[in-house]
């Protein structure tokens, strides 16, 4: 560790784990759920547990954000982060955040209440007092980020990572905006949902992934910058616009259906760049880095991010297609696989590239970490499959031969058990890649040149 108050990142990579872990039980629950209707109904209903797990996957992944700031931040502007203090705090606040959400959602508290009681949008369910308590945490830490940077080196790096960031907490003060006009409130809850995965999260996903680029092959600086800047102009371009593709069905006007689908095409282009950049940048590096599991949760990032968010992405997009797939399995499909390449595993690259520097134990056992990348990898994979056949069938007896929604269900079954299945091997991978951060080896079996990071 270069810079003390990397140490920080400990502790939000700690809390985001944990979450991690949270996330993809309740995920194999609900997949339960859809095999056996009547598991836990009275307990744990399924739109309870379908809060739970997809709030807790986007607090993770910011949590997770915040940590690799925290981590990469000194090593860029070559300084320590301006206040140790305001960044525990930050993540206190989090922390009481997602404690309070949980206890609401799952006694159902203060329903109703305008301040207390969770709110009915999805992703945006958690109460207003938390929304405000994001905004203050948010704003903690863009003040900390933004003095380090601003009092240190500035790279390119930083400066898309602060730009991303603002933007990701500029954006959400629209999930305090609630229209009673349904298709207004659409049309917001999108710049929220929309502008975040496929515009302000694609920039720290482009901050991150260059980070360890530059660390772990040794690429000149000047070559990743360039590559980074192409990226970040074209998810900008194609993302903003590319936010039609959720306007065509809920009642604004039919240019959208145009836009949606030409802007949202060429979203596939910075998926395709930020793949082309991982390989290129290892073709070309000189460096051999003793982290060969971080070298591989890069790479696994960027080829699924491309397939999920891309290619799964596009599959959809076009609105004559979309007018038939549109809230099917199909968008389940893409939704996971998406969600995971992305920003998944960007969390678990940075984690397993800081995790040893952190604990003080470099080199350490990469294989078990390997492992848990082709366990939990193909079982999403193969999930995506499973749903993106549900879909296919559901979509032609749904949508063309007009057959009645729950009928279809129950024409599904198969599908959903095998989702169950690869659910398993999803949650096994999860608690396999935490047992092998956060577990030290016993014993050094063979220790191998160690390759640390020369200064650039
Ligand atoms: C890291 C892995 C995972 C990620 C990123 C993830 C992400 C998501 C997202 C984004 C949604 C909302 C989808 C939409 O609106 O289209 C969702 C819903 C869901 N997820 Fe996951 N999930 C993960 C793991 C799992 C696992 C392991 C299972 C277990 C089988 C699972 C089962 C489900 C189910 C059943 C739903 C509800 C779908 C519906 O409403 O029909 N997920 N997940
Ligand atoms: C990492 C980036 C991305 C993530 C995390 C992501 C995630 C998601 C999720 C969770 C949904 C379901 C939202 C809901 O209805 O509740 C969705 C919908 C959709 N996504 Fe993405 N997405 C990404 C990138 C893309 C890209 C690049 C495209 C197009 C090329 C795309 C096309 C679509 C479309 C068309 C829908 C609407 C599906 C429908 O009509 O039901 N997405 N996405
Ligand atoms: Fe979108």
């Amino acid at each position: 560790m270069k810079y003390q108050t990397q140490k920080i990142a400990l502790a939000y990579f700690v809390v985001a784990m944990a979450l991690f872990a949270v996330q993809v039980t309740l995920g194999l629950v609900m997949g339960w759920i859809y095999v056996d209707g009547n598991f836990l109904t009275e307990i744990l209903p399924f739109n309870i547990a379908r809060m739970l797990h997809t709030n807790s996957l986007i607090v993770w992944l910011l949590v997770g954000f915040f940590g690799a700031a925290y981590y990469l931040i000194p090593e860029e502007s070559e300084r320590e982060i301006h206040s140790t203090k305001l960044a525990y705090l930050q993540l206190a606040i989090l922390v009481v955040g997602t404690v309070g959400v949980v206890l609401t959602y799952f006694f159902n508290l203060f329903e109703g209440n305008f301040l207390l009681g969770k709110e009915g949008r999805e992703f945006l369910e958690q109460p207003k007092w938390v929304k405000a308590g994001i905004v203050v945490a948010a704003l903690i830490f863009l003040y900390n980020i933004s003095m380090t940077v601003l009092k240190g080196r500035k790279t390119a790096i930083t400066n898309i990572m602060l730009l991303g960031l603002w933007g990701i907490a500029l954006l959400f003060l629209f999930a305090f905006y609630n229209p009673s006009n349904l298709a207004l409130d659409k049309q917001y809850w999108w710049y929220v949902v929309h502008l975040w995965v496929e515009g302000t999260w694609e920039l720290v996903m482009a901050g991150i992934l260059g980070f360890l680029m530059l660390k772990l092959t040794g690429v000149d600086r000047e070559v990743v910058e360039k590559w980074l800047y192409v990226i970040v102009a074209t998810a900008l371009f194609s993302g903003i616009l590319g936010t039609g593709h959720h306007y065509y069905w809920i009642g604004t006007p039919g240019y959208w259906q145009w836009i949606g689908s030409i802007f949202s095409a060429l979203e596939v282009v910075p998926f395709f760049g930020m793949m082309a950049f991982a390989f290129v940048m290892v073709w070309k590096g000189r460096r051999d880095h003793a982290n060969k599991a971080a070298l591989l949760w890069s790479l696994g990032c960027a080829t699924l991010a491309f397939f999920g968010a891309g290619v799964w992405g596009f599959l959809h997009t076009l609105h004559g297609i979309n007018y038939y797939t549109h809230g099917t399995q199909i968008t389940a499909a893409h939704g996971h696989l998406a969600f995971y390449g992305a920003y998944v595993a960007l969390n678990l690259a940075i984690i397993t590239y800081a995790m040893p520097v952190l604990r003080g134990r470099d080199p350490y056992n990469q294989v078990l970490n390997m492992a848990s990348f082709w366990l939990m990898s193909g079982g999403m994979l193969f999930m995506t499959f499973t749903l993106t056949f549900a879909g296919t069938v559901q979509t032609h007896l749904q949508r063309v031969n007009g057959e009645g929604f729950m009928d279809v269900q129950d024409q599904l079954w198969i599908f959903f058990v095998m989702r169950f299945g690869s659910g398993v091997a999803v949650v096994l991978g999860a608690i396999l890649f935490i047992y092998a951060v956060m577990v030290p080896r016993r014993e050094v079996i063979n220790p191998g040149p160690v390759v640390q990071d020369a200064a650039e």
